[in-house]
């Protein structure tokens, strides 16, 4: 099976090398020319929990994908508001068979792939796996992680698929598992997102240093009754105790509590612009449309906005 990553950066970057040293055929695609260089000349090179590994990938600019790249599976990791560029510099690579994985971060990406791709072939999910980068084609992995997908579409043969390409990821090590009741694990994850990733940007800490903080609990249980208020609205019932003491297993040292959330490597480290439209931003706009009032995450949304301006974020 020919795999894809589109948005070979950390988390990409994971998958590609877990998948890679699987024995899969994996291409990479990146719009960051860099990164793409050194793939190419030196591999994809990570220190994987202790240990320097190297995975030999092709890797393709996003602007210079090689139409003979067809792939069987894409699986999308580039930021939230890149997808919809991915998704058009990709058309070359996809067939009509071509299944699409997005594990993204954030809530709603299936409405910008079902504008190019129909829906028996896209398949979401979400990863609570971590990824870092030291510098263009060099990784930085520790911890362990998980994976969960489901098919959009119900049926047979979409259900099947989903099955392969959980067992095709489990294989790599990547401890992935099919879910039933996929929206409500997407909107679980988020509000991990939700939680960890604006606060420790704000912060300017880890998860596990968040998680020392006195008040590091109150702020997490007023945050997830908004989530959990707009996803009533949408039928799925998010407990507001069992999420909390979901969100505070990232806190411990001893798995991931030591990962700094992917939104404070692209705006504190990289001084880049962040997902929180896409996290946080997206309970301030569905909680207007319900008529709902989220007053922690609209404030979030403004404070990472209010920073990302300080900084210059690009
Ligand atoms: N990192 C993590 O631990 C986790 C990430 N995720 C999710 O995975 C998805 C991908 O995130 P992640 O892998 O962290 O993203 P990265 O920022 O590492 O990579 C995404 C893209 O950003 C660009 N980029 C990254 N760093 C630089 C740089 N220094 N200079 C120039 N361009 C750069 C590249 O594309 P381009 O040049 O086109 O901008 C790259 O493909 C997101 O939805 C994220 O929320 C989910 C769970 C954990
Ligand atoms: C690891 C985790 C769960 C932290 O919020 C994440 O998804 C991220 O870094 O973006």
């Amino acid at each position: 099976m020919k795999i894809t990553i589109a948005g070979v950066g950390a988390m990409g970057g994971r998958y590609a090398l877990m998948l890679s040293r699987a024995g899969n055929d994996v291409d990479g695609i990146d719009g960051w020319a860099d990164n793409v260089n050194a793939i190419n000349e030196h591999g994809l090179q990570a220190n994987f929990d202790g240990e320097q590994v190297v995975a030999k990938i092709k890797a393709y600019e996003q602007t210079k994908i090689d139409p003979s790249a067809v792939a069987d599976l894409v699986i999308l990791f580039p930021k939230s508001m890149q997808l919809d560029g991915m998704m058009q510099s990709l058309k070359p690579v996809i067939t009509d068979h071509t299944k699409i994985l997005c594990l993204m971060n954030g809530i709603g990406h299936e409405e910008i792939i079902e504008k190019y791709v129909t829906r028996d072939n896209i398949f979401i999910g979400n990863t609570m796996w971590t990824a870092g980068m030291e510098g263009p084609g060099k990784l930085k992995l520790f911890g362990s992680g998980s994976v969960a997908l489901r098919n959009v579409e119900d049926g047979e043969a979409a259900t099947a698929a989903a099955k392969k390409i959980v067992k095709l990821l489990s294989d790599a090590g990547l401890n992935a598992e099919y879910s039933d009741n996929i929206l409500y694990t997407i909107y679980k994850k988020a509000t991990v997102n939700g939680t960890m990733n604006g606060l420790c940007t704000i912060l300017d800490c880890n998860m596990s240093e968040f998680g020392s903080t006195s008040t590091a609990e109150d702020m997490v249980v007023a945050i997830v009754k908004e989530f959990s208020a707009v996803a009533a609205k949408e039928g799925i019932d998010l407990n507001v105790p069992d999420t909390v003491d979901y969100i505070k297993t990232t806190w411990d040292p001893n798995t991931i509590g030591h990962h700094y959330p992917s939104m404070h490597q692209d705006l504190i480290t990289n001084h880049r612009l962040t997902e929180i439209d896409y996290i946080n931003g997206v309970i301030d706009r569905r909680g207007k449309k319900y008529g709902i009032p989220t007053p922690y995450c609209t404030f979030l949304t403004q404070l990472v906005h209010a920073k990302e301006q300080l900084l210059h974020a690009k």
